[in-house]
């Protein structure tokens, strides 16, 4: 989607009632005119307590503040379209009329709310020639069958082709194009007819939506046809797009899951379809586990971590890697010190400085107890130690957090992994027991936790680049530990044996 460029997204008021639930009047309206692309404005006629299963009253304000709200809008913004809902009473019909006559907005939409979906009154009886006399000042008109006929003085049409009728006549009468709504007639296929004056008849068709979510489809449409009169120019282009939106919006409404009468439609289907999906934190743990599965695979398949596992492991090839291990943290405690010292909060650099001190401890308690007081053994770091420790001081070089603690994050995460899984298969007299315990441990998993939320929570609001950049960190990090289980030989010759 293309930002839209100046000039381009047309100002659409509209003027109604409301609806706390956000189905119907005002609030459905400012829905549809962003969905067509249109900055929607609004001026309350009346606040009216209702939800989708009806009317529980109507607080209509001082018909002189109506005025107010109207002219706050006229004289400061250029208005594109307008689109009239309820009006409620005599007066305010007649002051929107009068407003109407001394702005003349370039395009206007009467929907003649007269009674609601649920049975409800929403204008006053009274008020029906207030209604008729602002009919002379619109441009478009779109009554559904019962305030068709009341606007005609008329009995209700029976057939649709008493509707066009109707709408024939109407349009005669006021010189006005009549949208004639075949939301109510029965069948499979649901007709709306433009009709002007001249008697041309445009028709389009759409399916029944089978749902009970119909609450506010005439003025979500009407508000679409306001929008998209503006910026296509013609009714006929305005009522196929908003046609087919509307059957979209309907189709999803019962997802929304909104009120337990007449739910609203889903104005926001359609985009919501098309738009990228949102990225928060726990997506970006999901996708990024799922993006090393291979690596993770090829991990847990390796001949070291088979042996490591089932006890087999000779411990040689256990001390060439613990001493491997041992070189390793001592860098990695270093990494993670450059990484509290870039943590943009408090918390965060407290976070990375214990994990430093964890992991250099690690290396000290890995020598007293692993490798022995004066223990020999093979202290030089092999090539896929170099490897993964110049890849992390490379990252902290660069000077990107991002980057640096995305790095950082597979020796946490595939470690717990791995370790709550040899940890759950562990026999009484496991050689490496106390080993394993090490990274099953539970504290273990809570820094792991804490890394992982640290890592996505920043790669979820950074840009496309930054988080692009922060994944191939993660992703280089996790084959190295790959290839850091994959190193040790498991039959070794000799070694050279050096102290460390
Ligand atoms: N179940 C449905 N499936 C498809 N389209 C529908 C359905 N119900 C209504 N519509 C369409 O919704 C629009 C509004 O129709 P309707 O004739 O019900 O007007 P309305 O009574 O003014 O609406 P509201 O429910 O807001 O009072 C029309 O375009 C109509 O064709
Ligand atoms: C403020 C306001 N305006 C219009 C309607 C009609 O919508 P529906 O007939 O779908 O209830 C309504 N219920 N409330």
């Amino acid at each position: 989607m293309t930002a839209p460029g100046r000039g381009t997204v047309p100002r659409v008021l509209t003027i109604a009632g409301t609806d706390p639930t956000g189905g119907a009047g005002l609030q459905a309206d400012l829905k549809s005119i962003a969905a067509h692309g249109g900055y929607g404005m609004g001026v309350v006629t009346a606040l009216v307590a209702q939800n989708t299963q009806g009317v529980r009253g109507v607080h209509t304000p001082p018909v002189g503040f109506l005025t107010t709200q109207l002219d706050a809008v006229s004289d400061d913004v250029a208005i594109d379209a307008v689109k009239i809902g309820m009006l409620g009473s005599v007066t305010a019909a007649a002051e929107v009329t009068a407003w109407i006559a001394r702005v003349r907005p370039p395009v206007v939409v009467l929907d003649p709310v007269m009674v609601a979906t649920s049975g409800d009154r929403l204008l006053e009886p009274d008020a029906e020639d207030a209604v008729r006399e602002l009919l002379a000042h619109v441009d478009l008109v779109t009554p559904n069958r019962p305030e068709l006929a009341v606007i005609l003085g008329e009995p209700v049409a029976a057939t649709w082709e008493e509707a066009l009728d109707q709408g024939r006549r109407l349009s005669v009468r006021s010189g006005v194009t009549v949208l004639v709504k075949g939301g109510h007639f029965p069948g499979d296929v649901v007709r709306d007819a433009l009709v002007d004056a001249t008697g041309v008849v445009d028709v389009v068709e759409g399916p029944r939506v089978r749902t009970r979510c119909t609450h506010g489809t005439g003025c979500s449409l009407s508000a679409a046809l306001a929008t998209l009169h503006a910026h296509h120019g013609a009714w006929v282009p305005a009522l196929a797009e908003a046609r087919a939106w509307l059957t979209e919006s309907l189709e999803a409404a019962d997802l929304l899951d909104v009120g337990r009468g007449h739910g609203p439609v889903s104005h926001l289907a359609s985009l919501w379809r098309t738009a990228a999906p949102r990225t928060t934190p726990g997506r970006v743990a999901a996708e990024w586990w799922d993006e090393i599965a291979v690596v993770r695979a090829e991990t847990d398949t390796l001949p070291f971590v088979s042996a490591l596992a089932d006890g087999s492991l000779h411990e040689d090839a256990f001390s060439w890697y613990l001493a491997q291990d041992a070189l390793y943290l001592r860098d990695y405690a270093r990494v993670l010190a450059h990484a509290s010292a870039l943590a943009p909060t408090p918390d965060e650099q407290a976070f990375w400085a214990s994990s430093a001190h964890g992991a250099i401890a690690a290396e000290v308690e890995l020598h007293a107890s692993w490798l022995g007081d004066g223990q020999l053994f093979d202290a030089r770091p092999a090539p896929t130690t170099i490897a993964y420790v110049d890849h992390l001081l490379g990252l902290a070089a660069r000077g990107g957090y991002g980057p640096l603690v995305a790095g950082l994050l597979p020796c946490f995460w595939m470690y717990v992994d791995l370790g709550e899984r040899l940890l759950a298969g562990l026999g009484p007299s496991h050689p490496y027991a106390r080993w394993i315990e090490t990274y099953g441990d539970p504290a273990f998993r809570a820094s792991t936790d804490r890394a992982i939320e640290i890592v996505t929570t920043l790669a979820a609001s950074a840009g496309p680049a930054e988080r692009e950049a922060m994944l191939e960190a993660f992703r280089r990090s996790a084959q190295h530990e790959r290839d850091f289980f994959a190193a040790p030989v498991l039959a070794r010759p000799a070694p050279e044996r050096v102290r460390v």
